[in-house]
């Protein structure tokens, strides 16, 4: 079945996602970003090479600055970074069809409340059902046309089902869960285990060090899934497990060469340069673990760091002498 899709966000993540979208054949598809400039070089180009160097994108793909063009669309990602989707949704919300699905892409939690995106999304567009897209998948990879496989998250499952079968193509297959909570903690979390284990790269005390805190860190993230409400089993999918270990270990990640930097000793700002979304993140899982009596030891080493609240060598003790616990 054909599909009128916008996608909302011109950066790597939208521009790739719109772009294997538009692949399919299947759907009417548009990137809908906020600068003019940019959507008419895009238009004329058809290429992005501030975020995706050197990769084409399809000739069907359309393209628009005007936040209307969004108004014929049944299904809208909201591709722009965590803590700008509820702005998003302000100044998109209005112009939304009636029917349309909120499709949030975003890897990250409202800082200001500790609301999961879906919840931020719900409150404000409170007419519109919502659901998630993550799993490990860098955008260059997807725009390349390599294969990816993500998870697609809706309340109803057969929302679920019915958004995966518009949304995938030949190299980009998405799973249907009816687990938003697990889906979007796993995604948030594991870029704070990506600063993690970059800080362990960038500071040099081996590989086995970042194989205990993959697992470790996955620990952590099924606790917070579980007293959140979501399924401890969400953490070991692809939204967990798998994207954790891209993350952790690609140097493709943003999240972990931060963490390599901080390792060094380099100064790393979260608020210059790239986007870094476990470095919001880090401080908002922590604050939520502490709310719900739960240990995450890891998160609030890492959010101590960014904070310059702890140094690298205390928080390495830290965890080494923690009391010896069962696994
Ligand atoms: N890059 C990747 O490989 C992947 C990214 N993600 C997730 O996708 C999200 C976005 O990341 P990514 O695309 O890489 O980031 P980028 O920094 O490449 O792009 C972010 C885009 O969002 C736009 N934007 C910011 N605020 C708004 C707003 N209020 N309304 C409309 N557009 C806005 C920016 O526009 P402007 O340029 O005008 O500032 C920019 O085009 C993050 O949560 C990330 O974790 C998920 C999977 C893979
Ligand atoms: O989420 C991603 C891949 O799944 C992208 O990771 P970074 O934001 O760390 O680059």
């Amino acid at each position: 079945m054909s599909e009128q899709i916008a996608v909302v966000g011109a950066g790597a993540f939208g521009t790739a996602l719109a772009s294997v979208i538009a692949l399919t054949g299947r759907n009417q598809v548009t990137l809908v970003g906020r600068n003019p400039s940019l959507i008419a070089d895009l238009k004329a180009e058809r290429l992005h090479d501030a975020v995706l160097p050197g990769i084409e994108l399809p000739e069907a793909l359309e393209f628009s600055a005007e936040p209307d063009s969004i108004g014929d669309a049944g299904i809208v990602l909201f591709a722009m970074p965590s803590q700008a989707q509820a702005d998003a949704a302000r100044q998109y919300g209005a112009h939304l069809a009636k029917d349309a699905i909120v499709v949030t892409c975003a890897k990250g939690i409202e800082r200001a409340t500790g609301n999961l995106l879906t919840d931020m999304l719900e409150r404000e567009l409170p007419q519109h059902r919502v659901a998630v897209l993550s799993g490990p998948g860098f955008a260059a990879d997807i725009a390349k046309g390599l294969p990816t496989a993500m998870v697609l998250a809706a309340s109803e499952v057969a929302v679920a089902e019915r958004l995966a079968q518009a949304i995938s193509g030949r190299t980009f297959r998405l799973y249907p869960s009816s687990d938003r909570i697990g889906v979007q903690l796993g995604g948030a979390l594991k870029n704070v285990l990506a600063i993690a284990c970059g800080i362990v790269e960038g500071c040099g005390i081996g590989d086995s060090a970042r194989a205990a805190l993959i697992a470790r860190g996955l620990a952590e993230m099924s606790r917070l899934i579980v007293a959140k409400g979501g399924q401890a089993d969400t953490a070991r999918g692809l939204s967990g497990l798998g994207d954790l270990v891209l993350t952790a270990t690609s140097h493709q990640s943003r999240n972990l060469r931060f963490g390599i930097a901080l390792g060094r000793g380099e100064k790393a700002d979260p608020l210059q340069g790239e986007l870094v979304e476990g470095a919001f993140a880090a401080a908002v899982a922590s604050r939520l673990a502490d709310e719900l009596g739960i240990a995450m030891p890891i998160t609030d080493a890492v959010s101590a760091i960014i904070e310059g609240k702890l140094g690298i060598t205390e928080a390495i003790e830290q965890l080494m002498t923690r009391p010896i616990t069962t696994e």
